[in-house]
């Protein structure tokens, strides 16, 4: 489990993270959004050991994680800008991987040479982006870490390699609990991967979710009442988080159990009443809206 409490970092007296806290459980995926400049790689760089905080402490598995060498054998992060020793193949970069991380496995390295097709004694800072990316990807998952840390990891892959790379992390997740924490400023790109979603921005968390609570939870309802005076009372007993008027039919984005607000609004008379499901970006949409802020401005 990684666990932020209150963390700070300003740079002069820029606040990249302000008094931020979040949790990644054992096992799970965490997608974090925001836009550019909202703090991500200053978060990731602090979770992975690399950077210090100011203030608030940074737990992984109950230790914290700044120059700790036992839980940095056993993370790995994968930074948005790429570095690899010049003139260094990826075989090369293997004996590195080998020698500091106790969990390499040779026989997956093996295996992913058929995923990631690239000659292992090409040197790696003569691949493409794209290539390079793959390598990471390719060293980092035959190190078998138990925390993958990976800012913008999608950028430059083509995708073919964006799906291959998605089932091998969910297999990981899957078969031996591998705690993943993703960093992205695209919700599209990242939602079908992510358990968890936090969104930043200006250095705080200001929305956080569960996706399958998120789903389970919000609900967009088409309504038409055939006494139109009885709508404000109907209103009033429901977490409406959007609403608009079509003409009679009222379309709502609601927040609640959903056999709860279908007593609701069963029990007031109706011509027309539709619950129709929402994608991840149209609940964020209105999740945003209910605490002021508009999603266009910060990740679309
Ligand atoms: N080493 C540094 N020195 C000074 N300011 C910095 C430094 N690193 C980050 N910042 C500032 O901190 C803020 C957050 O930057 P950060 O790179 O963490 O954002 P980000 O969310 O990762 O952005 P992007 O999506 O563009 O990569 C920015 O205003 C940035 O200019």
């Amino acid at each position: 489990m990684i666990e932020v409490h209150s963390v700070s970092k300003s740079y002069q007296q820029h606040h990249a993270v302000n008094d931020l806290s979040l949790t990644v459980k054992k096992g799970s995926i965490y997608g974090l959004l925001g836009s550019n400049g909202a703090g991500k790689t200053s978060l990731l760089k602090i979770i992975a050991g690399i950077n210090r905080q100011d203030s608030g402490t940074i737990k992984i598995e109950n230790q914290i994680a700044y120059e700790n060498i036992a839980v940095k054998k056993r993370t790995i992060f994968i930074p948005d800008v790429l570095y690899f020793f010049p003139q260094t193949t990826v075989k090369q970069m293997a004996a590195q991987y080998k020698e500091f991380y106790p969990n390499w496995n040779e026989q997956r390295f093996e295996q992913l040479k058929q995923a990631f097709a690239i000659d292992v004694t090409r040197k790696v800072n003569r691949l493409s982006k794209g290539m390079k990316r793959q390598v990471a990807f390719w060293l980092a998952l035959s190190a078998m870490p138990d925390y993958l840390i990976l800012d913008e990891p999608i950028d430059g892959l083509d995708p073919v390699m964006r799906k291959k790379i998605k089932n091998l992390l969910f297999q990981d997740v899957a078969e031996r609990e591998m705690t993943v924490l993703i960093s992205s400023h695209n919700l599209r790109e990242i939602e079908d991967l992510c358990d968890h979603v936090g969104i930043m921005h200006e250095g705080k968390i200001i929305v956080e979710k569960e996706i399958d609570d998120l789903k389970s939870d919000t609900h967009k309802i088409q309504i038409a009442l055939s006494d139109p005076t009885h709508e404000e009372h109907l209103l009033n007993q429901l977490h409406i988080l959007h609403q608009e008027k079509r003409g009679s039919v009222l379309l709502l984005i609601v927040k609640g159990n959903e056999d709860k607000i279908k007593k609701v609004i069963q029990s007031t008379e109706v011509i027309l009443f539709d619950l129709l499901p929402l994608t991840l970006e149209e609940i964020f949409i209105y999740e945003m809206e209910d605490v002021g802020y508009e999603i266009e401005e910060i990740l679309l």
